[in-house]
């Protein structure tokens, strides 16, 4: 085996086999099931989810200015993925999810309308000022193209397999929340995370041991993150 090699083994535990994305699921699925299976989550599914004013304006208004901020980060990877060979396909994956953004901002103005909520006058909360500054400093030229797309793939798969979860057989979805479910965990919301994790994947494979381990910890933090955001919702961020 080659030492390249070797070192990759060492930093992922990953086998010729199994990609590597699925190998930090396994890894790190404690903490993953932290984020997909947080107690707001859970109190979607179960229909016990508290519908306070607070709550509206929590998850409309405080994702609106995730999302906005969300749209810069995804532009830098889209520009990273130019200078990637074979980039076609990337593109195109990559054109579609910011289409998909641009659809979530104008889901947010009417949820907002229809809650009479002034999406400019949402002040953000620590948890997603610091995710914020998360995503910018992502976008600089010194990050690895591996490690931004592990961001995008994490950020974006947290949120779909999380709403999904609440859609699964046994939930009690209130009424009023069954189109925010849907919104992210409808099965063409997940084969496009599919699309992204096949993207980091791939580029994961030519990555030396350092991005890898880089992209690693890149996943750890938007996963501690996605925890943070729901923590807003309890008032623990
Ligand atoms: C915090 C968060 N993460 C992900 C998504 C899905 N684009 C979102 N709207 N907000």
């Amino acid at each position: 085996m080659e030492k390249e090699e070797t070192a990759k083994m060492t930093v992922t535990g990953a086998t010729n086999n199994i990609p590597v994305t699925e190998t930090w699921m396994r890894k790190h699925r404690l903490l993953y099931d932290g984020a997909t299976r947080h107690p707001f989550i859970l109190s979607i599914r179960q229909g016990s989810v508290d519908f306070s004013s607070f709550k509206r304006w929590l998850v409309i208004g405080q994702d609106y200015i995730f999302v906005r901020s969300f749209v810069p980060f995804v532009a830098s990877v889209l520009v990273k993925s130019c200078k990637e060979p074979n980039n076609e396909s990337d593109m195109e994956v990559l054109l579609g999810g910011m289409a998909s953004l641009a659809d979530e901002i104008n889901w947010f103005k009417k949820e907002a309308s229809k809650y009479h909520v002034s999406l400019t006058s949402v002040v953000p909360q620590n948890a997603n000022v610091t995710y914020c500054r998360f995503l910018e400093s992502l976008t600089g030229q010194e990050i690895e193209y591996p490690v931004a797309m592990t961001a995008f793939w994490a950020i974006e798969s947290v949120y779909q397999q999380s709403f999904a979860h609440c859609l699964e057989e046994g939930g009690r979805v209130p009424q009023e929340l069954q189109e925010t479910c849907e919104r992210w965990g409808n099965e063409g919301f997940g084969a496009y995370c599919n699309s992204l994790r096949d993207i980091v994947d791939r580029s994961l494979q030519k990555a030396s041991a350092e991005v890898i381990s880089k992209a690693e910890v890149c996943f750890l933090s938007v996963v501690e993150h996605e925890v943070e955001f729901w923590n807003m919702s309890t008032g623990d961020a």
